[in-house]
């Protein structure tokens, strides 16, 4: 950037602020429900909610209750919904073989939000922590998390998502090569036109701990997921798993967290141009709720600024849990 300002007080930044119409006439981003991603989970049973204790506001639905839930996002203008399954323990296997059930909970969920033809997008997860007994994203073998074996899983999982009708494919597991071998796959099977949201720049991060509860995986996890997800310091490595994802056929990528990592945000959308989308995910839902449940910030403010702040460092949308009450706004 060159600077080009004359001196004070020739010029004077106040100016383009004094008015409401000068600032809304010089506002650089826009915040709006279509930048919007909505994560949602889902569990068992019919008419049935269960409050999510470390996500104030956040509560699993049952299929049916999902159903409704689908339609008022459409309703508001929410483009997308990603679906999160809580899986009965009783499922959860060593080779988590529930995650390409076509029947399983996730599946069944995108049937029904299709078959009530419902226009919103239908985004997934593709990982096998729901479904795993230890927790992890992989099959676990030895103690060691093996890559090549859980991409084959994961394939599994994505056509039977696609062949239950998902729109937006969302894989956070961090395999290596995972995307290709995906997107083959889905060629290969005539889902053509089923696009990847590659979690590629996904951190090892504590921010994702209310999350665990609410899929009910943080009981099930042992250790941490350090050799798969990235060290929270590097990020030249993250901008190279993004080139690799985009490569490998991802249509969309994606940083999570989101707030403590916009300079990843900012160095992707700029470097690769691609659709690029933030992770707004639980722990930071979770700060901003509980800062404001005890009247120490004004949450819907800080909830709004958050949202802005990552149109501002360049990303086309954002994953959510704030999605239907942010939308509310925006539509007022
Ligand atoms: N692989 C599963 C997955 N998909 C999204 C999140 C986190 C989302 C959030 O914290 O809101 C996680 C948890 C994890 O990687 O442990």
């Amino acid at each position: 950037m060159t600077v080009n300002q004359a001196p004070f007080p020739l010029t004077r930044f106040r100016r383009t602020r004094a008015a409401a119409p000068i600032r809304n006439l010089v506002r650089e981003s826009s915040l709006s429900v279509h930048d919007l991603i909505w994560p949602v989970f889902v569990c068992a049973g019919s008419n049935e909610r269960q409050a999510v204790a470390s996500m104030p506001g956040v509560e699993r639905l049952s299929v049916d209750l999902l159903v409704e839930a689908a339609r008022e996002a459409a309703s508001l203008g929410i483009p997308a919904i990603c679906i999160f399954p809580y899986t009965d323990p009783s499922l959860k296997t060593e080779l988590c073989e529930e995650a390409w059930n076509p029947d399983n909970l996730s599946n069944r969920a995108i049937r029904a939000i299709r078959e009530a033809g419902i226009e919103i997008a239908i985004m997934t997860d593709i990982a096998l922590d729901p479904y795993n007994a230890n927790g992890h994203d992989g099959i676990v073998r030895d103690g060691v998390i093996v890559n090549d074996e859980t991409v084959e899983a994961l394939v599994k999982m994505g056509l039977a998502q696609a062949e239950a009708g998902a729109d937006i494919l969302g894989p956070s597991d961090m395999m290596d090569g995972r995307i290709g071998a995906i997107r083959a796959a889905l060629e290969a099977e005539n889902h053509t036109n089923v696009t990847i949201m590659s979690y590629a720049a996904k951190f090892a991060s504590a921010f994702y701990g209310p999350f665990r509860d609410a899929v009910g995986a943080s009981g099930a996890l042992k250790g941490d997921k350090k050799t798969y997800q990235i060290d929270p310091l590097n990020a030249r490595e993250a901008l190279r798993c993004v080139e690799r994802d985009l490569r490998e056929g991802a249509d969309m990528v994606m940083v999570k967290p989101g707030l403590p990592y916009l300079d990843m945000c900012r160095q992707v959308k700029d470097r690769f141009g691609a659709p690029t989308y933030a992770y707004q995910v639980s722990g930071e839902y979770a700060m901003i709720q509980a800062a404001a449940q005890n009247g120490w910030i004004d949450g819907e403010k800080v909830m709004l600024e958050s949202l802005m702040a990552f149109r501002r460092a360049g990303c086309d949308g954002v994953l959510t849990y704030f999605a239907p009450r942010v939308a509310k706004i925006l539509n007022q």
